[in-house]
């Protein structure tokens, strides 16, 4: 498993090592051992998955203290664009965003610390994500801001009028315009 440092302190792609034979594949989708001396001191306490159309955006979200969350996210099946905004007020790299293609067939994961909003798009006609969380879902903290912040400026190659947002979603505001805890 390779662990790739990236342009914002903290955020990790990990590429994992896959065993193809005639069989199919084989690859370890998590080690604690592994991630603990890369990355570090980690407890997933839960695991979710969902599955989206094209086209769908989820995001930009975040949980509020005492409930933040660190996310190990990857893609399953189909592809997405996905994009962390780091929201950490004393970081040199504060609003600053990274995006990055996660597949089923690339098979690359990306770790996102506490203090980031994030969120995807469904690039393909399906895609099922799987990530792990260290907080439990805390549905009174949880928060987020606006996929279309003009001030964060994410390119995320696609029309507005061709993205499918949650009612919730459509809701959320610019950073600007919302608490950030972090
Ligand atoms: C996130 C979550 C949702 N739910 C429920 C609440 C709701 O009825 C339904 C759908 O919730 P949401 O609309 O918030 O799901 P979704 O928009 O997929 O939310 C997720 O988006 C991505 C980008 C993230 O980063 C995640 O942390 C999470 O915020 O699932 C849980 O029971 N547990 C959970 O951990």
């Amino acid at each position: 498993m390779n662990y790739i440092e990236t342009n914002i302190t903290d955020v990790f792609i990990v590429e994992p090592k896959v065993f193809g034979d005639d069989r199919g594949y084989f690859f370890e989708s998590f080690n604690q051992k592994a991630f603990e001396k890369h990355v570090g001191k980690i407890d997933f306490i839960q695991d979710n998955e969902s599955k989206s159309t094209k086209g769908v955006l989820r995001g930009l979200h975040f949980q509020k203290p005492p409930y933040t969350q660190s996310k190990l996210l990857r893609c399953i099946e189909g592809e997405i664009l996905d994009v962390v905004v780091d929201l950490r007020q004393d970081s040199t790299t504060y609003k600053q965003s990274l995006s990055i293609v996660l597949s089923g067939e690339n098979k690359k994961q990306i770790f996102v610390p506490k203090g980031f909003a994030h969120g995807f798009l469904v690039l393909s006609e399906t895609a099922t994500i799987a990530y792990k969380v260290d907080q439990y879902y805390a549905p009174d903290y949880d928060s987020g801001m606006a996929w279309n912040d003009e001030e964060i400026n994410v390119d995320w190659g696609i029309n507005a009028d061709e993205i499918q947002l949650s009612e919730k979603d459509k809701g959320l505001k610019p950073l600007s315009e919302t608490e950030n805890p972090f």
